[in-house]
């Protein structure tokens, strides 16, 4: 049999138009035996056949299979093929059998954890109520645990679990959740490779597990830039036909003790700001953000430090495509040694985005050319400017408008980079009161920090890792080319879905 179904004479398709139905082997949920009733519902709509052709078709079978619509959903759709002939009945439903099981890259036992409070709260109901149904229907076992704190997931996986029983870790939460399943499975990974996570220079080695995103949280953006939306019931099927999306992870260190690692958003100055003042605010929901959002943008904290970032890995220059981004050479930045760039100044921000970071509220992200597995990271400086060219620099996100093509913009894409802020060697002993700086300055620092209204800038920012605050901001970021895998596929183009949506009558 070939790897599609295109049933003709022997089995015949309940449609109105069509005497014929192609359905990718790849792209099928599962197929019964049905009863060969006179109403039945093919293509999402209910179809009535006349008494003959009942007649004349006795037996029946359907094929559960993956439809596609609008913005990149995917969905489950029934299509009952009849018969006139039992016994080709069965061989059509035993060989579509036959086909399923020789795909080895499906999952059959899965690790789901829930993250109940993220988002809107409706982990648990979305994955019982769109999740469940579909991951039974395709015979997949499952072992599900409802987180009961923070960290639960991340520390489970570290050590409790034997990971040689499952095929797959399934989060369902937002993005927070997702980076609690990275951190265990690398940590865990490192672990029994015998690699040291706090060498900055080491080679980390890949996970062997693929990891599931049923999006519930607020932002969803690893999702939705993986996937093209955050759609529970799409990722479910994502994951069910086993598709695979390499992903480039970065760690961050301070000095020589790793912090985290990130696969999104690594953001100082306005997204720094914009999550630590929406932390305290969780209890207004995904909201949060644009509260702070707006806040953050008022504000107009600007930062002064130094990047230092360099393309190269390995001893070989990266040779990847950087005709995508504005150079903008009025500005300071600067050659030194024979591969590092070295950038000083005040910035407004300064993001590293390992993936596009596209959500529902900026449908093209961060850096919409960002690539998913290439082992670069986008670092996106933006330098003190007017409030009004800051809001021209952020509304482009929302629009087809370029966010770089701005004189105080610039992009790099790197492998490596370093940031230190100005007038402090060691944050983390500024802000513990024993830093460099003299007593007088110290407290008056402290003012400026505890009481932001008396209008002066406060001299640091945090950094954003994934959509968490990290203590240090003075960081050194590397890029481990697809250390993770996802059950995703990338997005796919539009060609696709106007070509295979249909289902193209044969
Ligand atoms: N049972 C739990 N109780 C409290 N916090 C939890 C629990 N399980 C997980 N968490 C933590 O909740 C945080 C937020 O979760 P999650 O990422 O799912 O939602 P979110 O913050 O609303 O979404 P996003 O990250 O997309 O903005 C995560 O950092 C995770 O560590
Ligand atoms: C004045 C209004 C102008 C509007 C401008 C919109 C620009 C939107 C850009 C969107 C960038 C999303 C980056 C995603 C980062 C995630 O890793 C992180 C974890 O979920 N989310 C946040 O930190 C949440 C951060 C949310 C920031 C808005
Ligand atoms: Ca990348």
């Amino acid at each position: 049999m070939p790897d599609k179904i295109l049933p003709r004479e022997s089995a015949q398709p309940r449609t109105k138009s069509s005497s014929s139905y192609c359905v990718p082997v790849s792209e099928i949920i599962t197929v019964r035996e049905t009863e060969a009733d006179s109403r039945t519902k093919d293509n999402g709509r209910w179809q009535k056949m006349s008494q003959k052709a009942t007649e004349a078709y006795p037996y029946a079978f359907t094929v559960s299979c993956v439809k596609r619509a609008r913005q990149h959903h995917w969905r489950c759709n029934d299509v009952t093929f009849h018969c006139a002939d039992g016994t080709v009945c069965q061989q059509w439903v035993q060989t579509i059998r036959d086909q399923l099981s020789a795909l080895t890259r499906r999952p059959k036992h899965l690790l789901v954890y829930i993250n109940p409070y993220g988002g809107k709260q409706q982990g648990k109901r979305i994955y019982e109520e769109k999740v469940a149904p579909l991951f039974s229907r395709a015979s997949i076992s499952t072992n599900v645990i409802v987180t009961e704190h923070a960290n639960h997931a991340r520390d489970h996986l570290k050590t409790d679990v034997d990971l040689k029983k499952y095929d797959g870790v399934v989060c369902v939460g937002g993005d927070g959740m997702f980076s609690e399943i990275v951190h265990g499975l690398i940590s865990r990974t490192q672990r029994d490779s015998g690699v040291e996570q706090n060498h900055a220079e080491e080679k980390l080695v890949p996970c062997g597990i693929r990891i599931g995103i049923i999006p519930a949280g607020s932002t969803d953006c690893i999702c939705y830039a993986t996937v093209g939306i955050n759609d529970p019931v799409t990722s479910a099927l994502h994951i069910i036909v086993g598709d695979s999306q390499p992903l480039d992870v970065c760690s961050v260190h301070h000095n020589n003790t790793f912090l985290k690692y990130s696969v999104s958003l690594l953001g100082y100055g306005f997204y720094g700001d914009v999550l630590t003042d929406s932390e305290r605010k969780r209890w207004m929901g995904p909201v949060r953000y644009d509260f702070s959002g707006v806040k953050m943008f008022l504000t107009h904290n600007y930062y002064e430090g130094t990047v230092c970032s360099t393309c190269q890995h390995s001893g070989q220059l990266y040779s990847g495509d950087s005709q995508d981004f504005q150079m903008d050479d009025n500005i300071s930045s600067s050659e030194y040694g024979s591969d590092w760039r070295m950038i000083r100044g005040k910035f407004l921000a300064i993001n590293a985005a390992s993936m596009s970071c596209a959500c529902p509220r900026s449908p093209k992200g961060l850096s919409p050319a960002a690539h998913l597995a290439d082992g670069t990271t986008d670092l996106i400086i933006v330098r003190k400017c007017s409030r009004i060219n800051f809001l021209r620099h952020l509304l482009r996100h929302t629009s087809k408008d370029d966010q770089f093509d701005l004189s105080f913009v610039e992009v790099h894409r790197v492998r490596k980079f370093h940031f230190t802020p100005r007038y402090c060697e060691s944050d983390w002993d500024l802000r513990q009161g024993s830093g460099e700086a003299g007593p007088g300055k110290r407290l008056f620092r402290r003012i400026c920090r505890d009481h932001p209204a008396c209008g002066c800038t406060p001299a640091h920012s945090n950094w954003n890792c994934d959509g968490e605050i990290l203590p240090h901001a003075n960081i050194q970021v590397g890029v481990h080319c697809q250390l993770i895998q996802l059950f995703a596929r990338g997005i796919e183009e539009a060609s696709v879905f106007e070509d295979l949506g249909s289902h193209s009558a044969m």
